[in-house]
């Protein structure tokens, strides 16, 4: 049977790759770039972002001209960002844009492809380690085309989890991430570490190499690839107070399993920010 959205997969694994290279061009000379902020003085932003994001938009206008967008640079600079039933493809330009500026080499472009509100396709490309992550709903998730499998570990005191301390320093939230951070730590785990990117972090969770991520304060660009990705590894997905995910709620736990998971959420402090389609 035809996959009626693999045109639309195939342009997005292209285009990927296309601005991985528009990337790597420019990653040497990131510590010149003008380099902005957004929401706070550590949510950064630069030219190459909007670049990028450009780029991206363009081509799909001109190739799926019925399509709709959700783009963090384009809500950053006004658009709404309200998830529809539509065909939407869902762009987090640079994903690690911290990493970028800093050279840190975890950074990715992230394509999300939803219809009735579900992802249809995801891909990730970290650009710097030339890794190409791709899931299609029902097909297997895969990278540069081997097929990826989550962690068979049950037990979450043998588990590496990541997490990210991510960009809201308000002495409040930042209480509250420590508090889950030090309960994680201690139940114990083997480790915590963070790529410093969500696309990549749930892209380590599909490739079996941590157990499970979790964050709170991640948007429906960072996440909307790489949970399609998880799952078609055989991951599941989950809200952080063990609930169902909702894109759109900017809170995320990704685990190998189950067990995994429960266990994890109820370790964190599930605190609410506000949600990305929440009216302006
Ligand atoms: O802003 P980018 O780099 O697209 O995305 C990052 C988030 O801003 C940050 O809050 C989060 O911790 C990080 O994981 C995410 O990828
Ligand atoms: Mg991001
Ligand atoms: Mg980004």
């Amino acid at each position: 049977m035809t996959d009626i959205w693999q045109s639309a997969m195939d342009h997005a694994v292209a285009l990927a790759r296309k601005a991985g290279q528009v990337v790597r061009d420019a990653v040497g000379d990131a510590q010149k770039e003008a380099v902005m902020v957004k929401s706070s003085s550590i949510d950064l932003v630069t030219q190459t972002d909007q670049k990028v994001e450009k780029l991206i938009i363009q081509s799909v206008k001109e190739k799926f001209p019925t399509h709709c967008f959700i783009g963090e640079e384009s809500v950053a600079a006004g658009e709404v960002c309200v998830l529809t039933d539509s065909p939407t493809w869902i762009i987090d330009p640079i994903d690690g844009t911290t990493n970028f500026v800093h050279t840190f080499p975890f950074v990715a472009i992230s394509i999300g492809f939803s219809v009735n509100k579900q992802v249809e396709f995801g891909v990730v490309y970290s650009c710097l380690q030339d890794q190409m992550y791709t899931a299609r709903r029902g097909k297997g998730a895969f990278c540069n085309g081997r097929p990826l499998r989550v962690s068979h570990e049950k037990d979450i005191r043998q588990a590496i989890i990541a997490t990210e301390f991510g960009s809201n320093r308000d002495p409040g939230v930042v209480d509250k991430v420590f508090s889950s951070l030090k309960r994680v730590v201690s139940i114990p785990v083997h480790g915590v570490r963070g790529a410093g990117s969500a696309a990549i972090n749930m892209c380590l969770v599909a490739s079996g190499c941590v157990e499970a991520y979790y964050e709170i304060g991640i948007h429906v660009w960072d996440i909307a690839a790489g949970s399609l990705i998880v799952s078609e590894a055989g991951g599941v997905l989950m809200d952080v107070d063990g609930g169902l995910l909702d894109l759109m709620s900017r809170r995320v736990l990704a685990a190998n399993n189950q067990s995994v998971a429960e266990h994890l959420a109820k370790e964190i402090d599930a605190f609410r920010v506000r949600r990305d389609d929440a009216a302006s």
